[in-house]
């Protein structure tokens, strides 16, 4: 029994049985409104679904919302230190498939960032973020129509898992003490005043991450699936991920060596072309995927590394304001926007809710929705077409009209 979430009279359970998704008519999706912009583009994100949904199934099926909370919402709810309430967590264990608005990272101690510890705690181990160009769109590179990738980045592990501790502390001399004296390091360069982190990356989170791009890759026909590392430095946690990922690629998909190695290639078996698998240094990769974008693919990668390139990738398709995201195990898929939770801007109804409505564009298919995802993306290249756009694309575009948040929203509705 939950004490603050009110679950929708009408609605059923999304289950799982034998790794599938059972998906009723009438599905009770969880969300988390977010914090900042997220009472902007949350609820234009629902407006949207309805309606995607609507159209598409007239009035067959249809999506019964259910607020869990999560960041200051919670805190409002629960009380001032409940920042992550556990009800939400088991909200998302029970009903399998949600979606979540930016959160903020709480200041001062404690948790390090919400959206993380959501990660973390439930597992969710794959952070999947495509991103394809869409036509009008205003983009800082000549061919945004080259860039078509889906990055893979591994959500659990990493530097991203918060294990670091503050200079001056004595958790931190502790760590210094024990690596000087007895693991005979000698390249800390200053040791007081020094803060340090740790970088755990396994086999087994490696291996996980790279199967589920490879798997990506050949239920969507793609050419290849290139490992993003920085293991000419770094070598057993980086590095590892390089040589971890082409393993699996072998033992799991058949791969074979290509011409003396590290690239391999793997026949697809749904299609019967060639899957490559290769790799790239990461700082390199930031200049491939500028100067030569459509070499690439499926990418998988490190936390660190996807965040970056996540980032970086979006800015060459239109930004973070319509680039969209998931967080997946084996049992759980929570949806996201890629972008923060933008407080100069919060309550203003200004923002592009683009980054949401693709993220749940993405559930609408997870849960096998096509014909909802499908309106929902020729809604959104009507709109954008029709350069009815919100500021971060008006400002860059010639003779568009400037929307708000949810007329933006509005006009994606009527090109469906
Ligand atoms: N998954 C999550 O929930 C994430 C949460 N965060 C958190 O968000 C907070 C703020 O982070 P910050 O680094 O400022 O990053 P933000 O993504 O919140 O904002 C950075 C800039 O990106 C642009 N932008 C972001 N969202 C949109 C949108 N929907 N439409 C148009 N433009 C947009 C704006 O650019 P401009 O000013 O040019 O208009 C904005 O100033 C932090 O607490 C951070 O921890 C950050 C990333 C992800
Ligand atoms: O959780 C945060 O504050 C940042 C997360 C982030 O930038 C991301 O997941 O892309
Ligand atoms: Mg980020």
């Amino acid at each position: 029994m939950y004490k603050n979430i009110t679950i929708p009279q009408n609605g059923n359970e999304i289950k799982l049985e034998n790794g599938n998704l059972i998906v009723p008519h009438n599905p009770i999706i969880p969300y988390i409104e977010g914090d900042g912009i997220g009472v902007d583009v949350t609820p234009t994100m629902i407006t949207v679904v309805n309606a995607a949904v609507d159209k598409a199934y007239n009035q067959d099926r249809k999506i019964h919302w259910m607020e869990v909370y999560a960041g200051e919402k919670a805190t409002q709810v629960y009380d001032s230190e409940t920042w992550l309430p556990d009800e939400t967590l088991a909200a998302f264990k029970q009903y399998k498939v949600g979606i979540k608005g930016p959160l903020t990272t709480p200041v001062g101690g404690g948790m390090r960032s919400l959206n993380v510890a959501l990660r973390q705690v439930l597992d969710l181990f794959v952070c999947q973020r495509p991103v394809q160009w869409f036509t009008g769109v205003p983009s800082p590179v000549k061919k945004p129509q080259e860039v078509d990738m889906v990055i893979f980045r591994e959500n659990s592990e990493d530097i991203y898992a918060g294990i670091e501790y503050k200079a001056g502390t004595e958790k931190a001399e502790k760590l210094i003490d024990f690596l000087i004296n007895e693991m005979g390091v000698n390249n800390i360069r200053f040791r007081e005043n020094c803060g340090i982190g740790i970088k755990p990356v396994s086999k087994e989170g490696t291996q996980r991450l790279v199967k589920k791009a490879i798997q990506y890759a050949i239920d969507n026909d793609r050419e290849s699936v290139t490992l993003v590392h920085k293991g000419n430095i770094m070598k057993y946690t980086e590095g590892a991920f390089k040589e971890w990922g082409y393993e699996i690629a072998k033992e799991a998909f058949g791969a074979v060596t290509l011409d003396g190695g590290p690239w391999c290639k793997l026949i697809n078996p749904k299609t019967g072309k060639d899957i490559i698998i290769k790799d790239v240094i990461a700082d390199a990769m930031l200049q491939q995927i500028l100067l030569r974008p459509a070499e690439y693919s499926v990418i998988a990668t490190l936390n660190l590394n996807g965040d970056y390139l996540s980032d970086a990738l979006a800015a060459q398709v239109g930004g973070i304001g319509i680039a969209p995201g998931a967080n997946i195990s084996e049992e759980i898929a929570i949806f996201e926007a890629t972008h923060g939770t933008a407080p100069k801007y919060a309550g203003l109804n200004k923002v592009n809710p683009g980054s949401v409505i693709l993220s749940a564009e993405m559930m609408l298919r997870h849960m096998g929705w096509y014909e909802a995802a499908d309106l929902l993306l020729k809604g959104m290249s009507g709109a954008i077409k029709a350069k009815t756009v919100t500021y971060d694309f008006e400002r860059l575009m010639d003779g568009a009209t400037l929307v708000t948040c949810s007329e933006f929203g509005d006009c994606i509705v009527d090109h469906m």
